[in-house]
């Protein structure tokens, strides 16, 4: 069983070196899926290995691997345009951030074997590969485009004068008949980043060259080549605060959650990866509502899924779209979907949905009325193509599903329950949230899980930090006793946490959630959940 396995990854790893990514992708899941299997058969299992421990990795590997594979397809569409000779000009080891030299022109390339194929470049054939440092030399077979990937602090070009002027698209959105506005030194705006890819040890370079993505033109140079136009206080303004293009939270942070971490893997990741596969009926869905008690982590898995890459995320929250823009907010919602498009594949998350797509009444202001009559009509127009380059997901959480406007119910087609950890998942919390502290001896796993039935991946977080303050507390009170200044601590290493620690904090810090609300999430799950 091991062996096979370990067969499997081997060959995929070899193939995602040299960016043949679909077919390692392939050998990953092949061994992923006998890994599967096996765990739920124990008892075919090698013991003394951590099955669970060699689940995740290959998770990881693999998840790094699809993501090259994604951006690669984000990368092709710019190869074969046609562009004038470029000098060849070799750069030194010091000059490329990870220690490999490069030669590039328009026929040739001379560099790490992974990285000339994550370009996409038109190959014709290898010339020469040298084994030990992984470089190859390839020729090219068409002249091809301006190199589309790689930062330009890794490449040093010659650049050759445009061939034609460039056409200035005429602004797409807002007034019809903008005046505009005095002129003002134009600031760029922060640029949305390019996609994030996750660093990975078995890969023979570091992978973070890929992440020196150039990142294609941002949104408002796109439409207002100057800088300047009618809306660009607004759409700098989501660009600075809505986009949230790495979260920096990895999926194995977060605990439990494996049927919700499928389902979103399902609905969001593997239509980017084969959209041959989701078209028609199994065209991707449009719309994703987490729901559940506070607290359970529906905003860590949405900015998880964020971190993986391949996406642009764009956080909005309730009091960005409601306070701060409230006679414009409907403007604002239409531009969150415009820049939604341009920058895709796009997860808009809107957190706490409720309190900006409440149930409507005739009680509603009317700047909220038009809010969500927007935001209904901008999901209704969302593209269902297949093709990931043009995919807007719109994901949301609750804590309230009962209180969301019916018809943007219907939009979030997919609804998933993220409940309460369960034994298992609360004993990894707690593992988690102390990994980084040194334990006394006398650690009852057991009596912890038991004592902590009702509680949230927060409330556990919450025990977990207030038991961690029990030794300080308990030092500064003995100094204060004993009259010693507080200062005279900050040498002092501090105790362990005990077992004792803990059992205080379970008493101090109580469950969040009661079970009449969470009678209500089951009702409501029965009624409208999908997973
Ligand atoms: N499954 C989990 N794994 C790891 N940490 C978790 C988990 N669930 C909750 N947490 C912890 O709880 C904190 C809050 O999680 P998060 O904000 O994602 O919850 P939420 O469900 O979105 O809550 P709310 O509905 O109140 O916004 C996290 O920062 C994390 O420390």
């Amino acid at each position: 069983m091991l062996q096979e396995v370990s067969s499997l990854v081997e060959l995929a790893r070899d193939h995602a070196i040299l960016g043949f990514y679909p077919e390692s992708l392939s050998m990953f899941e092949q061994a992923m899926s006998l890994v599967n299997s096996a765990l739920k058969s124990p008892n075919d299992l090698d013991p003394g290995r951590n099955w669970n421990k060699i689940k995740n990795d290959l998770n990881e590997e693999y998840s790094t691997v699809r993501q090259l594979n994604l951006t690669l397809t984000r990368l092709r569409p710019l190869s074969g345009i046609s562009q004038p000779q470029q000098q060849v000009v070799p750069l030194s080891r010091q000059e490329l951030n990870n220690g490999f030299p490069i030669e590039i022109s328009n026929n040739h390339y001379r560099g790490p074997a992974e990285l000339g194929r994550f370009k996409g470049l038109p190959f014709s054939h290898h010339k020469a590969r040298d084994p030990i440092e992984n470089i190859e030399e390839i020729k090219v077979s068409d002249s091809f485009s301006e190199l589309p990937s790689i930062s330009e602090s890794s490449i040093r070009r010659i650049p050759n004068p445009p061939s034609k002027p460039k056409t200035i698209p005429k602004p797409r959105i807002g007034n019809t008949n903008p005046i505009p506005k005095p002129a003002r030194p134009f600031k760029p705006p922060a640029k949305l980043n390019p996609p994030t890819i996750p660093k990975s040890p078995s890969f023979s370079h570091d992978l973070s060259l890929e992440l020196s993505l150039k990142p294609r033109k941002s949104f408002i140079e796109s439409i207002y080549p100057d800088g300047q136009g009618p809306d660009s206080h607004l759409i700098q303004l989501i660009e600075q605060e809505i986009n949230d293009s790495s979260p920096g939270v990895s999926l194995d942070e977060i605990a439990e959650l494996d049927d919700a971490k499928s389902i979103l893997n399902e609905a969001i990741l593997l239509p980017s990866l084969m959209p041959e596969f989701f078209t028609g009926i199994r065209r991707p869905w449009k719309g994703i509502l987490l729901f559940g008690p506070p607290g359970t982590g529906k905003t860590m898995l949405a900015k998880a899924i964020a971190s993986m890459g391949g996406t642009t995320f764009f956080n909005i929250t309730s009091s960005f779209l409601i306070s701060k823009w409230r006679g414009e907010s409907e403007k604002l919602a239409r531009l969150l979907f415009e820049m939604a498009r341009f920058y895709a594949p796009s997860i808009l998350f809107f957190d706490e949905i409720d309190s900006i797509m409440s149930r409507r009444n005739s009680d509603d202001h009317e700047a909220s009325r038009r809010l969500k009559t927007e935001i209904l009509i901008q999901i209704e127009g969302i593209s269902t193509s297949s093709d990931p380059l043009k995919r807007v997901i719109v994901m949301a959480a609750t804590n309230r599903p009962w209180d969301i406007d019916e018809a943007m119910i219907r939009r979030l087609e997919k609804r998933i329950y993220i409940s309460l950890p369960s034994e298992d998942g609360r004993r990894k919390l707690f593992e988690r949230n102390l990994s980084e502290i040194e334990l006394g001896p006398d650690i009852d796993w057991e009596y912890l899980v038991k004592k902590s039935k009702q509680y949230t991946g927060a409330d556990i977080s919450c025990v977990c930090r207030d038991a961690a303050m029990e030794p300080l507390r308990k030092l500064i009170n003995k100094a204060t006793a004993q009259g010693q200044p507080i200062q005279s601590l900050i040498d002092i290493k501090l105790p362990p946490i005990t077992m004792e620690d803990l059992k205080e904090a379970l008493t101090r810090v109580k469950s969040s959630v009661d079970k009449s609300s969470l009678e209500e999430f089951k009702n409501w799950m029965k009624s409208f959940g999908s997973n």
